[in-house]
């Protein structure tokens, strides 16, 4: 179990949450969503330790992050911010590999190249694996650091807009390798999404987030109310529901 407890996050002076307590549990997706500047990216860098709160704790199984304890922390969670960034050189299989820099010494053996093709392959990245990352299309850098967080194998992922630059296709494809990793390793996700069908489809609960306050979390056919999101989005939406009766949510103009 991951826990936030009464978390007091600032940016400079500014206070952006406080407060903030939340749960995350194992084998669970949760989707993080709320307006831009709600303080979703804040939370996240927080519970990957780059982030200091200004109160409250955050605990991994019990064991508080400290700063004594933050490599050892890190080295046990899978994280993508918003923009990646790596020097232009490195290459597609490169990238993934040093998702594993932990763990290689100077040797690399037949087996973590096989698993970083497999990798490669599954998000069709393959063809790709010796092209510089400058080379590359935004949704393609995308897929590589995905691909990146899986080598760590992690037993944290935490996911910063990680479909932001994906087509309808991509997306389906890293939610849904997302969701089988997670059920299969029994692995803590966290992913910030803006699209909120997407994050109904995916996840086993939302946390809406607007101006650093936890506003509703559960089933994603409780937290998505058309009241709520209404108010924190300030446009009318309208949530009706799909096939499945899960929620689809609609802005109107
Ligand atoms: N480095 C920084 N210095 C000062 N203020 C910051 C910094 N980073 C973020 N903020 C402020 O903190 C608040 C929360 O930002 P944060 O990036 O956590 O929001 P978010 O919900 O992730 O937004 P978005 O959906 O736009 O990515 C915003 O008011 C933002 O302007």
């Amino acid at each position: 179990m991951l826990r936030a407890e009464s978390l007091t996050l600032r940016q400079g002076s500014q206070v952006i949450s406080r407060s903030l307590s939340l749960d995350f549990a194992r084998g669970g997706i949760t989707a993080l969503v709320g307006p831009n500047g709600a303080g979703k990216t804040t939370l996240l860098r927080a519970l990957q330790g780059g982030h200091r709160p200004s109160g409250g704790r955050i605990t991994l199984d019990g064991l508080a992050l400290t700063d004594a304890g933050r490599r050892r922390w890190q080295a046990r969670i899978g994280y993508m911010p918003q923009e990646s960034r790596a020097s232009d050189g490195v290459t597609v299989l490169e990238a993934v590999l040093l998702g594993r820099a932990g763990t290689l010494a100077f040797h690399l053996p037949d087996a973590e190249l096989r698993a970083a093709a497999t990798l490669l392959q599954e998000f069709g990245l393959l063809e790709l694996a010796g092209r510089s990352l400058a080379t590359l299309s935004g949704g393609q850098r995308q897929l590589v650091f995905f691909a990146q967080c899986l080598a760590r194998e992690p037993e944290v992922m935490l996911l910063d807009e990680p479909v932001s630059a994906l087509d309808l296709r991509h997306q389906q494809t890293m939610m849904r390798a997302l969701r089988r990793l997670t059920d299969a390793r029994q692995l803590i996700s966290v992913v910030v999404l803006h699209d909120l069908n997407l994050a109904a489809r995916y996840a086993d609960r939302i946390a809406v987030l607007a101006e650093g306050r936890l506003r509703a979390i559960g089933p994603p056919r409780e937290a998505l109310s058309a009241p709520l999101l209404s108010e924190i989005y300030g446009v009318t939406v309208r949530v009706l529901r799909d096939a499945d009766n899960m929620p689809l949510v609609q802005s109107l103009v």
